[in-house]
């Protein structure tokens, strides 16, 4: 049948899908690379259930956009969440690594919480620390890892400025053929790893966002450098906070990897951990086998976690 508009691009048949890997997000607006080409997608009406580092389904509206039709099955999500939204971090990232430094400060709240993130979505999670250069800091901060370390997350101590090749070189074998999102506070040192894993990163960043159109705020989203066909890196934007309202209870005892030898041999099989008597996380905190400010984090969460509004 002959179309009333010859040059219109012909309508895909139903099912015609192409896949692609979405490597940043911006509000609503994904870039997707697709073999060699990058496209803006958009997804259908309010929905913003697409995260960075999803393979989707799009249907090509234009030479370089498409609409989100569909989202691969997921193998990791790493979410945070606040009372009422929750924000996606990455899809399909096989570890987490959170970067820290001896100066500034780093919060242990924050860097508790992303271990937590990580183990109740299934993901490893190193430590990195960087700016050891910084050597009157040092031996303090290497104590305050200390917790983190007996829990048996790897720390791996670097300096992105000081010794450069050293770090890259401590870097690419952790990275190979894997994902990895590397998270952390403002100002530990996050841009210069990259910047020294991605040579290009500057030049990726200011082409993600041109199509993105994020205007000047580069720091602002998340993005995916695929490093080769079975590694690739995320960045993602410094943060201040990092909610967790979404899991429950019951998710949050099985996060704390320092509960799990208790887990079940409360008094009360429905125990909450939080005031119970006979209870064997309350024991352990108590003769120093859990470390208290887990504890009280855990508490907290437990708090969190009965504030959802959504
Ligand atoms: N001494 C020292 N300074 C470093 C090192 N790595 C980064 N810095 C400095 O720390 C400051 C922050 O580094 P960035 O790479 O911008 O930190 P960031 O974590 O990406 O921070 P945001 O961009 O704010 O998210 C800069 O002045 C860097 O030069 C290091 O290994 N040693
Ligand atoms: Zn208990």
């Amino acid at each position: 049948m002959a179309s009333k508009k010859p040059h219109a691009a012909p309508r895909q048949a139903a099912g015609a899908l192409e896949s692609g890997l979405v490597i940043a997000a911006h509000g609503r607006h994904y870039l997707v690379q697709a073999g060699e080409q990058k496209l803006q997608c958009v997804t259908r009406g309010k929905k913003s259930d697409v995260s960075v580092g999803d393979r989707i389904r799009f249907a090509r509206t234009s030479p370089n956009q498409g609409v989100v039709e569909s989202i691969d099955e997921r193998k990791t999500l790493l979410y945070r969440s606040d009372q009422y939204k929750s924000k996606l971090l990455a899809a399909n990232v096989d570890q987490l690594f959170i970067v820290v430094a001896t100066e500034p400060s780093f919060s242990d709240d924050l860097v508790s919480r992303s271990l937590v993130a990580a183990e109740s979505a299934g993901v490893s999670a190193h430590l990195i620390l960087n700016k050891t250069d910084i050597e009157e800091a040092l031996p303090k901060t290497r104590e305050r890892l200390q917790v983190y370390a007996r829990l048996g997350y790897p720390v791996h101590e670097v300096s992105a400025t000081a010794r450069p090749d050293e770090t890259r070189a401590a870097f690419l074998p952790l990275l190979a053929g894997k994902s990895t999102i590397l998270i952390g506070q403002s100002g530990m040192g996050k841009s210069s790893l990259i910047n020294l894993i991605i040579p290009d990163a500057d030049i990726a960043v200011r082409e993600i966002s041109a199509a993105l159109d994020t205007g000047k705020h580069t720091t602002t989203f998340t993005r995916l450098y695929q490093m080769d066909e079975a590694t690739s890196i995320i960045d993602s934007p410094g943060f201040q906070e990092f909610g967790l309202y979404q899991l429950s209870e019951g998710m949050l005892e099985r996060a704390f990897r320092d509960f799990t030898p208790y887990l079940g041999k409360c008094r009360f099989y429905n125990c909450h951990h939080l005031s119970e008597p006979g209870c064997a996380v309350l024991e352990a905190v108590q003769s120093g086998e859990i470390a208290g400010l887990r504890h009280q984090l855990y508490a907290q969460l437990v708090h969190e976690s009965s504030q959802t509004l959504y």
